[in-house]
């Protein structure tokens, strides 16, 4: 296994595009984001709102009825288009074109929704983020990742990783598996931990900020929505991934001295996503 690269704020800004003066919300990318379940719409509002406060121009949230009301309400900015289903999603429909979509935060594995992902898979060629349940579904149906565009990004955590590649025996086995992975599919793996690696292909990519303040239900609903604005902004997926890893763990590292470990929360992440971005313009 090759040494991997270290995502320091100097590789950041190599490739870090700051706000044009002249831009406007239609430049700026529109992301959907296709997520929640009842008893889940949090993970809808935390990846939609991470997204809208990465930079992104406009953001929809696919979501079953019941999120309605729930996003309308705790996010404005947020543009709403509902299944036909009350409580979990079962029909994707999108009427719009976005820049980037993301599919997976909160919401289940009902067969309906399994084969609404298999169908929105099919048709398809919008720049993805793959995460959560979509990750568990297509882990059920190894053959549905042939569907992906190439340079999908997939964001697992360790649990949702093992069940997409099985078990490994030791740290080396689970990287040569996950290169191995990423390889065939042709997708961009963030595997999620202390520290995150970013796997594209043989490249190896790790992580320099981030704590265990991050250890916290909806981190990873956060990091899906910054990953996703970031492809909608037209980054190209190899540095969506790493700014996006590289600015949610620097929320945690700034926000610590406020909230020590316990008591950061994931909407903590998206408090400090504002001071994380002026720390990269100086
Ligand atoms: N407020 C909300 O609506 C929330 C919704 N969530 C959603 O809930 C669904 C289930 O996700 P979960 O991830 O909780 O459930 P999973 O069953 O996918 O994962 C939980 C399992 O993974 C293990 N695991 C997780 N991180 C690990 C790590 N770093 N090292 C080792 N083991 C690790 C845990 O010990 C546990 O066994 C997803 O759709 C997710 O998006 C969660 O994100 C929590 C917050
Ligand atoms: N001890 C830790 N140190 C650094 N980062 C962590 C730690 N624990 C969790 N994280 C980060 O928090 C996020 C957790 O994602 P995930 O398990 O998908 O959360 P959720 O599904 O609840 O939103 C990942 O980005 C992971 O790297
Ligand atoms: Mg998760």
């Amino acid at each position: 296994m090759k040494d991997p690269l270290l995502i320091t704020k100097e590789e950041i800004l190599k490739f870090y595009k700051p706000v044009n003066p002249h831009t406007h919300k239609g430049l700026q990318g529109h992301a959907v984001i296709i997520a929640g379940s009842y008893g889940k719409i949090g993970a809808a509002v935390l990846a939609s709102k991470s997204c809208l406060k990465s930079g992104c121009g406009l953001v929809t949230t696919y979501t079953p009825k019941c999120g309605y009301q729930i996003l309308q309400i705790s996010i404005p900015e947020v543009m709403v288009v509902t299944d036909e289903n009350a409580n979990f999603i079962t029909n994707i429909h999108l009427p719009i074109q976005p820049q980037a979509i993301a599919i997976g935060p909160g919401i289940g594995k009902e067969l309906g929704t399994q084969k609404a992902v298999f169908e929105f898979l099919r048709v398809n060629k919008t720049p993805l983020v793959l995460d959560a349940d979509a990750l568990n579904i297509l882990a059920e149906n190894q053959s549905w990742l042939e569907l992906v565009p190439d340079n999908t990004i997939l964001t697992p955590h360790p649990k949702e990783l093992e069940r997409l590649i099985g078990k490994w025996n030791s740290e080396s086995e689970k990287f040569q598996k996950t290169i191995a992975f990423s390889e065939k599919y042709k997708v961009i793996i963030v595997m999620k931990g202390a520290p995150t690696y970013i796997i594209n292909k043989n490249q190896i990519y790790e992580n320099t900020t981030g704590n265990a303040a991050l250890a916290t239900a909806g981190s990873g609903d956060t990091l899906t929505g910054i990953i996703t604005s970031f492809l909608a902004q037209g980054y190209e997926p190899k540095y969506a991934v790493k700014l996006g890893v590289f600015l949610h763990g620097l929320t945690a590292d700034i926000a610590l001295p406020q909230t020590g470990y316990q008591s950061f929360i994931a909407s903590d992440i998206i408090e400090n996503l504002g001071k994380a971005f002026l720390s990269l313009d100086h």
